[in-house]
């Protein structure tokens, strides 16, 4: 299959019944399709990325300062070969940041995910990034937002059914991403759903970002100036399994080609619960349910669904920032079903 086989959708046909139609029918049957007309124009886009080469060309101590390892928060750098995706390595760098908030004292945590929430590490060799990516966050948020709404209507309820989660600002994390050249193909980012409602892509001219359709993986070629939306597992909760969290992958490039992306995650406030959506009969009929899987449970909790996602992929910044004494039992609690070697030697005994 190739790109024009997944559907555009133009953010500008939305005002209409039509419109709306193709986005539900994008958003159920695919679970994956292009954005255009979402006025993040295509020489922003190409500024967007030329920052993402230049971080990823400092030195190799300037990107150490700031990595994740320091970040209670999962901020900062990961240099190659620390992230894991489906149990394994993968062969990317990356810069992630978030909302930019204080952290929460240790004795006012009544959650594990409340250690999500801290400030961002921001590289001091490159001052610029910082107000250009907290530019592109807000931007980004605010199509996301505008995209979520409208597919609120395009499942028949009210374009504000979710807003009440989101509150005056959703929690929202971001990826710089570099996929260095491989000798073969290797795992760039292993098979996975995203743990939030929506997932905005911005890709560069190199392919590799892979949609699983049926029993196959399909490529999300690069249209230039498109953004790839994806559905979350918070969008599949709460229409009760009518939308589905597609899984995705990226194959690293061969061949002296390098792959940059930026990959932006919105989902809702961090102590949210995904309400399920009043579908309209005929809707209804077609959402049986969630996907049941006891190695990817989707939770309803917005905290712990995001948490989930950063323990796992995480497993250094894991063991080093949320296994203390105060959080192991509430861990244990909320991650029960987590294999207990991603944590450490104490919560595994
Ligand atoms: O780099 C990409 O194209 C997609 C990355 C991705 O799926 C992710 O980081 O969750
Ligand atoms: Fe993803």
């Amino acid at each position: 299959m190739n790109a024009a086989s997944l559907p555009i959708i133009s953010m500008t046909s939305l005002e209409s019944a039509a419109g709306l139609a193709a986005l539900r029918q994008a958003a159920s049957e695919v679970g994956f399709f292009y954005l255009i007309d979402h006025g993040l124009n295509a020489d922003v886009q190409q500024h967007y990325l030329a920052l993402t080469r230049a971080f990823f060309q400092l030195p190799t101590t300037d990107k150490q300062t700031i990595d994740m390892i320091h970040s209670p928060h999962f901020r900062g750098y990961n240099a190659l070969g620390t992230e894991m995706t489906a149990g394994r390595l993968d062969a990317r760098e990356q810069f992630d940041w978030m909302n930019e908030e204080l952290a929460l004292a240790t004795d006012q945590l009544r959650h594990p995910w409340q250690k999500l929430i801290g400030p961002n590490l921001w590289p001091s060799a490159m001052p610029i990034l910082k107000p250009a990516l907290t530019q592109l966050q807000q931007t980004m948020s605010d199509i996301t937002i505008n995209l979520l709404q409208k597919l609120c209507r395009a499942l028949g309820v009210s374009s504000n059914a979710l807003d009440h989660t989101l509150g005056e600002q959703p929690y929202t994390h971001a990826k710089l991403i570099r996929y260095p050249a491989q000798q073969q193909r290797e795992q760039g980012v292993g098979a996975h759903k995203d743990p939030g409602y929506l997932t905005l892509v911005l890709q560069d001219e190199q392919s590799g970002l892979k949609v699983e359709r049926g029993n196959q993986w399909v490529d999300v070629a690069p249209i230039p100036g498109a953004l790839v939306v994806n559905i979350g597992e918070l969008l599949e909760l709460a229409s009760n399994g009518f939308l589905k969290a597609t899984n995705h992958k990226v194959e690293s490039p061969t061949g002296g080609i390098e792959r940059y992306s930026i990959a932006f995650f919105m989902a809702a406030q961090l102590s949210a619960t995904v309400p399920v959506l009043p579908l309209p009969n005929n809707l209804k009929a077609k959402a049986l349910g969630p996907t049941t899987d006891p190695n990817n449970p989707l939770l309803t909790e917005v905290g712990n669904n995001v948490l989930k996602g950063r323990l796992r992929s995480h497993p250094q910044v894991t063991r080093k920032h949320y296994c203390d004494e105060q959080l192991r039992h509430l861990l244990a609690k909320s991650f029960a079903y987590m294999p207990t070697h991603e944590i450490c030697d104490e919560c595994r005994a």
